[in-house]
């Protein structure tokens, strides 16, 4: 019998960005390898719409493993009209060929809350980067919008505007076209949180009191081509939020990775009438980390455009939340979170520390 000796592995390490805080992943390759997923897979969405409580319990099975085991699944077949889709993707593009000043009147730095247009290499969601390759656009929760149709009397805390919506005529059909998929993907979500609580085990509509106005937000991105490996379209991170939607423009060459335990990237290629899905930190923290918030980042290498459109949900801003009773260790404390406050406390870091350090001008 032969005895081969392990060599010594180099340790190498993959760094992503936290909610501020700096993590890193060893790669693990050979013997050391662990188990873990090597492509994210692809769910059958079109039981979401069953009459049948058989159905949706059958898919949430399917979307609770996926949510433990990988944090990302494709939702295929999800019933959002593809035209809205198309639309929107256009309106997109549109926008973004818009001059740099037409953008730059909603500049987001202008609000709380981050709303409106984010110029290149303006994130920097990996510290060791010259900043993101992206341009954005962010809208979400807004009472006085009324596209939303909110009880603005009984929102004291939205009583004033939160988006920024561009004044020049010439970007007038973007607002319409956004609000057609904000819609959409409202409704699809509303649908999804019920298959999460039944795959956490929990009634379907447990968490309808607590998304009576949810936090959301649609950012819309476009990455040019990246001509250097040095760059990165957004670097590697965890979402905050409860869960991701993200419609993503087609590329031949696969844009968006997701981070496995073992610290490969693995690939997630444009499907054709699919979103990709994926948990967040939020939803993870209240399933006490049964749940992952998958690393991921954008490289945009292949040469073309890319547009994406992530839809980000969390529950009302108003709520506060705590780690599931399912979810609990005996004789362990739990704090309760408000919602609000977590998630603002998360975009604060990602949003404004690296431009308060570097300053603002020079994009
Ligand atoms: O563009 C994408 O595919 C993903 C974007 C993303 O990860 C984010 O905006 O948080
Ligand atoms: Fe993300």
């Amino acid at each position: 019998m032969s005895t081969t000796k392990t060599q010594p592995q180099k340790k190498t390490y993959v760094h992503y960005h936290d909610g501020g805080v700096l993590g890193k992943r060893r790669v693990l390759t050979g013997n050391a390898a662990k188990p873990t997923f090597n492509e994210v897979p692809k769910i059958d969405m079109q039981r979401i719409y069953s009459d049948n409580l058989g159905d949706r319990e059958q898919l949430a099975k399917e979307v609770g493993e996926a949510c433990r085991n990988v944090g990302f699944f494709y939702a295929v077949n999800h019933g959002v009209e593809e035209r809205i889709l198309d639309d929107t993707f256009t309106a997109v593009k549109r926008f973004f060929h818009l001059p740099t000043e037409v953008k730059m009147e909603v500049h987001n730095q202008k609000t709380e809350k981050f709303r409106g247009y984010e110029a290149f290499l303006e994130g920097k969601l990996d510290p060791s980067t010259r900043g993101d390759l992206k341009e954005g656009f962010l809208m979400g929760e807004d009472a006085t919008d009324p596209e939303q149709n909110l009880p603005v009397h009984h929102l004291p805390f939205m009583s004033t505007p939160r988006n920024q919506w561009p004044s020049h005529p010439t970007a007038a059909f973007f607002r319409p076209a956004l609000y057609s998929y904000y819609a959409a993907m409202l409704t699809f979500s509303r649908r999804l949180l019920g298959i999460f609580a039944l795959a956490l085990d929990l009634p379907e509509h447990h968490f309808d009191h607590i998304t009576q106005h949810p936090m959301t937000n649609v950012r819309a991105v476009h990455y040019p081509p990246q001509l250097s490996d040095a760059d990165v379209g957004i670097g590697a991170h965890t979402d905050f939020c409860w869960f991701t939607l993200v419609s993503q423009s087609r590329t031949a060459e696969p844009a968006l990775e997701v981070l496995n335990a073992n610290g490969i990237w693995v690939p997630v290629p444009h499907e054709p009438h699919s979103f990709v899905v994926n948990i967040a930190d939020f939803l993870k923290l209240v399933t006490g980390g049964a749940w992952m918030s998958t690393v991921h980042r954008v490289r945009n290498r292949g040469g073309e455009e890319r547009y994406s459109m992530p839809f980000f949900f969390s529950p009302d801003e108003d709520a506060t939340v705590s780690v599931l009773e399912g979810y609990r260790k005996s004789g362990e404390k739990y704090d309760e979170f408000g919602v609000g406050e977590y998630f603002q406390n998360r975009l604060v870091v990602d949003r404004r520390t690296h431009l308060e350090a570097e300053g603002s001008g020079g994009y």
